[in-house]
């Protein structure tokens, strides 16, 4: 996990870390992607115990790489930790200044969007209604990859699942099916802000200097930030019409535009305005689409790797579904998910080897050799031992103690959690 600092004139003395130059050693980091950093923290580690400060940011960042610190910071002590820190220049503007789940502070505002969202759209009942979308979608992505696959050339089918993605939340922010190229306008919009923050991160430093040194980049962010209002906008709007002509419902379906147009900031005591909501939407797409669709990577490539894996959920699928006939037998069906174990032990076993979310660091605990046989090796099984010995299912929250947190722990936890399994437990079942 990575605790942020912010700046105080009485601070503590900090962990141990690696000697810095001021600036200098903030600059050699930015120009490090997540994947380089990794390896550096294991030789800190080894070096300077499990809890390091680092100079990555403008702010000094501490490293806890040890489950049970991280039990203890997340869960134990979650009150204390479940704060952000102040959004440096950048994200402020991202954030619209922390009005979003993930950067607001730990309090009312917080607690009112992420309320919401978990009450609203990710309780079991309102995630039952879009059953049929998620039929939809993958019906698209099947016959996306078909097609593809006809050309004779090698499909690349991270681009097919993130699309189908896209559709799906975003017909679940919206309300509505829309067409390829709208969906493929908020992929675009949302993509280019996701693979550029990189790059802006330099513009965190000294934003008056940096203002005029990187006048370029700080248009490109301005240009990124308007194409998304410019994509996004229209869409909240036209959903606010339809409620209002339907006096005060939006149809059968509640979309997660519907439940924001209602909602009410306590401490400021008014609705949120267009670019709030343009904040809080685009982090439900963002939050919810290349997280599971890099997850559904990492499992597929896998699943093709281990054909003995294959095999065994082929096995797994035959015997839920039975001797069924024509269409029944074509589809996998959400309520025939729980009965499949070995499949929900593969897509735990890909996030605990190939977590999306690296910045959160999850995989230095979930590859923690005094907990996992063979951390690297990509078993299953495991899962499905580990059950049998406890008696229980694996609990992902680590809520009582931590052994892989591909989706954070403590009251930070990814509020979508059952949402990601579901999808991705529902995709690959159908893929394979
Ligand atoms: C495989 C899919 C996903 C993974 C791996 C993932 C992972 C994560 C992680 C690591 C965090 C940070 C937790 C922390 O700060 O300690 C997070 C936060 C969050 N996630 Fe997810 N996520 C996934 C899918 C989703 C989905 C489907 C949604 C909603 C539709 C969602 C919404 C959020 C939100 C709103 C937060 C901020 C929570 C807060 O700060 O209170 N995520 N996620």
């Amino acid at each position: 996990i990575v605790i942020n600092l912010t700046t105080t004139t009485h601070r503590p003395p900090l962990p141990p870390g690696p000697p810095h130059i001021p600036i200098l050693t903030s600059i050699s980091w930015i120009a490090k992607s997540f994947s380089q950093i990794e390896p550096i923290l294991v030789g800190l580690r080894a070096k300077y115990g499990p809890i390091i400060t680092l100079r990555i940011t403008v702010r000094p960042a501490i490293f806890v790489a040890d489950r049970s610190l991280a039990h203890q910071a997340l869960v134990q002590k979650g009150a204390v930790f479940s704060d952000r820190p102040p959004a440096l220049a950048v994200s402020r503007i991202f954030t619209c200044n922390q009005h979003n789940i993930n950067s607001a502070p730990y309090g009312s505002t917080w607690r009112t969007l992420r309320r919401n969202l978990t009450s609203e759209m990710l309780h079991p009942n309102r995630v039952k209604s879009f059953s049929s979308v998620r039929r939809w979608v993958l019906q698209v992505l099947v016959n996306r990859l078909k097609s593809d696959s006809e050309s004779g050339n090698s499909v690349r089918v991270i681009d097919h699942f993130h699309y189908a993605m896209f559709c799906l939340l975003v017909f679940m922010c919206f309300g509505e099916k829309l067409d390829e190229k709208q969906v493929k306008d908020v992929e675009r919009v949302e993509r280019a802000l996701l693979l550029s923050t990189n790059r802006f991160n330099v513009l965190n430093f000294w934003p008056p200097i940096t203002r005029i040194l990187f006048w370029k980049r700080w248009q490109e962010l301005f240009r990124l930030m308007k194409d998304q209002s410019d994509v996004l906008i229209p869409l909240i709007r036209a959903r606010k019409s339809i409620k209002e002509s339907r006096s005060g419902g939006g149809g059968d379906i509640v979309s997660y535009v519907d439940t924001l147009l209602d909602l009410e900031l306590p401490e400021e005591k008014r609705k949120l305005n267009d670019e709030e909501l343009v904040t809080v939407c685009a982090e439900f797409l963002s939050a919810g689409t290349d997280t599971t669709a890099t997850a559904l990577q990492w499992i597929m490539a896998n699943v093709v790797k281990y054909p003995h894996v294959q095999q065994r959920l082929v096995e797994e699928i035959r015997e839920v579904k039975g001797d069924g006939d024509g269409e029944s037998r074509e589809e996998v069906k959400e309520e025939e998910l729980q009965r499949m174990p070995y499949l929900k032990a593969v897509v735990l076993e890909g996030l605990r080897r190939h977590p999306p979310g690296h910045f959160v660091l999850p995989h230095t605990i979930g590859w923690d050799p005094e907990v996992w046989e063979d951390p690297m090796e990509f078993k299953p099984e495991r899962f499905l031992e580990k059950e049998k010995e406890d008696g229980v299912p694996f609990d992902i929250t680590g809520s009582k103690e931590i052994k892989m947190m591909p989706f954070g722990a403590g009251r930070r936890i990814c509020p979508g959690f059952n949402l990601a399994m579901l999808h991705l437990e529902y995709f690959v079942a159908n893929l394979v």
